[in-house]
């Protein structure tokens, strides 16, 4: 049996400074191969759970694993280099580089992932063939990222999530932004890709409407208890 894609066990984190906000998890896990969409309102704490997942921030105890890595035995650099092997981040600001190409914002995760990267065989082709997949234009690869349309911009993050197919791709609310037509689309897309490449997809989101595309839904305060001390 392979091991979950996901286990959180009694993790606790609290952001720095006066008034700030902790959280602990108990347990949360997620089988491989399994769709997830974590549902909770503006400020309940989803992107902050969503950093301890990705490895940007350290739990302060407990354990956070992704396969069979336990992130919290690891230093930054270490969880870092974790992240872009293993796990394909589409932020809610897309963070993608306006300067860059498409082609380079795609295969920029593949720079510090030589795994990740031999997995992809042939990146640029792939990166097309993720573009192509994904309904972005022909010749899209070469053109600056500021110059795309913002729901062209949200498929580059996608692709870039995407390629190298690592085990576990990560969403924080990327269809925010979008109509329900364009949401749906959106959505369909990022499940087929991520079912080709065998993903695990966890979304947070606050829209409860998508839940009919994931294997299950979870209320961030089943799993997770919050504290916003008074400032
Ligand atoms: N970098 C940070 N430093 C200090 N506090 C932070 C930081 N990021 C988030 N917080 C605090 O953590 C709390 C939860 O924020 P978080 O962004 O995790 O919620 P969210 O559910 O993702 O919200 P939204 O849906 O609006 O994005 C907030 O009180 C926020 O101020």
């Amino acid at each position: 049996m392979s091991a979950p894609a996901l286990a959180l066990t009694d993790v606790a984190f609290a952001w720095p400074g006066r008034g700030g906000f902790s959280l602990s998890c108990p347990s949360f896990e997620m089988a491989a191969g399994e769709s997830v969409l974590l549902l909770g309102a503006s400020g309940s704490g989803k992107s902050t759970l969503l950093s301890l997942i990705c490895g940007i921030v350290a739990a302060e105890r407990g354990r956070v694993m992704v396969g069979g890595t336990d992130l919290t035995r690891q230093r930054a650099g270490a969880r870092d280099r974790f992240r872009a092997e293993n796990i394909g981040v589409i932020f809610q600001q897309f963070n993608l580089l306006p300067y860059a190409s498409v082609a380079d914002n795609i295969l920029l995760p593949l720079r510090f992932a030589p795994a990740r990267r031999a997995r992809a065989e042939d990146a640029r082709a792939e990166a097309a063939r993720l573009c192509t997949a994904l309904g972005l234009p022909e010749g899209v690869l070469g053109a600056r990222a500021e110059r795309l349309s913002v729901g062209q911009q949200q498929r580059v993050a996608v692709a870039r999530a995407l390629i190298g197919a690592p085990p576990l791709i990560v969403a924080d609310e990327p269809t925010s932004a979008l109509d329900a037509a364009t949401q749906d689309s959106f959505l369909g897309l990022l499940f087929e890709q991520s079912g080709k490449a065998r993903s695990s997809l966890l979304m947070v989101s606050h829209d409860e409407r998508l839940a009919a595309r994931f294997d299950r839904t979870v209320r961030l305060e089943e799993i997770v208890s919050v504290r916003q001390e008074a400032a």
